[in-house]
């Protein structure tokens, strides 16, 4: 395919990786980063792409400097952040799209653990749009023999998907360093995407997306890797340490800890039931021990599996 010229926002992990996806194809790369050399103004000059892996607490800001450069009418944004806006509760993909009402949005979203990216060993992934075009160049852009690009149409199932597994990914670190077993783990991750359905279809995203590789396959890749830096969280704070510990002592970002806190005050709003998500969001702010969290997921009242 034709050379594209790419804006990669955000030098951390994810973005990096990505990066080197798009280098090894052949594109031209230029990745800025608030703590490098490079100017903003200068990478985000003719890019057909730019892409954004900046951690949930940047975005709004990173997206007020992007609106101060002008840019060609064609450019497509690309989102890669797993997380919601505390303020908000925004999508990221819902961030840019208002702030550049006439680009199309894409989000990248799938079981992507960087580490694993960065060693080259094969991975699958999701670009999703309501603009399909975009969502095919995304996908021609970052395909490889090492790297499969689906696209899909649901870019809010896809987006939420892959945010709403970070709270799952924490409650099984819990569950693993916990040693609670194998049919404790899979109870939880099923119950898990039971609990991600439902809050994805209240915010109107489709349910079978949900099933797919950003939400399922997410699922499973976080809930099962210690390479996931919110799996870590869980896993530490049921070997005794507290989050502040852990936080200082992190690689990166666990964004888990921000989103589970969004998707609590609007699952009041909305009046949906979300024990899992509560249970990691008290256990975050020390409300409960993680014996007390389990204890009182598995006390709930009976109930039907599906209601
Ligand atoms: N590492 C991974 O395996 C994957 C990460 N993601 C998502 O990508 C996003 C970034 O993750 P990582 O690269 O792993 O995190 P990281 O912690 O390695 O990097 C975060 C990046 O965000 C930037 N940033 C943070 N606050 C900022 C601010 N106020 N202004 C400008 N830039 C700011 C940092 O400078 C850094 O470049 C997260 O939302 C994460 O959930 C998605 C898929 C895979
Ligand atoms: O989203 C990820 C892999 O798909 C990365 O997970 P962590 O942010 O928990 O490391």
């Amino acid at each position: 395919m034709q050379k594209t010229t790419i804006a990669i926002l955000g030098g951390g992990a994810w973005g990096l990786a990505l990066a080197d996806l798009a280098s090894a194809n052949g594109h031209i790369v230029r990745v800025w980063s608030r703590r490098g050399s490079t100017n903003l103004e200068a990478v985000l000059q003719d890019a057909q792409i730019i892409l954004s892996a900046i951690a949930m607490k940047g975005v709004s800001d990173v997206v007020s400097q992007v609106k101060s450069f002008p840019l060609s009418p064609n450019t497509i944004f690309v989102t890669a952040t797993k997380g919601l806006d505390p303020q908000t509760t925004c999508t990221p993909s819902q961030i840019w799209q208002t702030a550049f009402p006439h680009h199309p949005v894409v989000v990248l979203s799938g079981p992507n653990l960087s580490k694993e990216i960065q060693q080259s060993l094969p991975a699958a992934t999701v670009a999703a749009s309501n603009d399909t075009a975009a969502a095919e160049l995304v996908q021609l852009v970052f395909s490889s023999p090492r790297f499969r690009v689906y696209t899909n149409a649901d870019p809010l199932g896809v987006e939420l998907g892959g945010t709403l597994k970070n709270i799952m990914a924490i409650a099984s670190g819990v569950c693993d360093g916990l040693h609670l077993g194998t049919n404790a783990k899979a109870a939880l991750v099923t119950r898990g995407l039971t609990e991600m359905v439902r809050i994805g279809k209240s915010w109107g995203a489709k349910t079978e997306t949900f099933y797919g590789l950003s939400g399922l396959g997410d699922l499973l890749a976080t809930c099962n890797s210690p390479l996931s830096r919110n799996y870590q969280v869980g896993y530490q704070m049921a070997l005794g340490q507290t989050l502040t510990e852990i936080l200082a002592n992190l690689p990166g970002t666990a964004e888990g800890v921000n989103t589970c806190q969004v998707l609590v005050q609007r699952a009041k709003q909305h009046n949906i039931a979300i024990p899992i998500t509560e249970q990691v969001y008290r256990l975050l702010e020390g409300e409960v021990t993680t014996r007390q969290a389990l204890d009182e997921l598995m006390l709930r009242d009976i109930k039907p599996e599906y209601n």
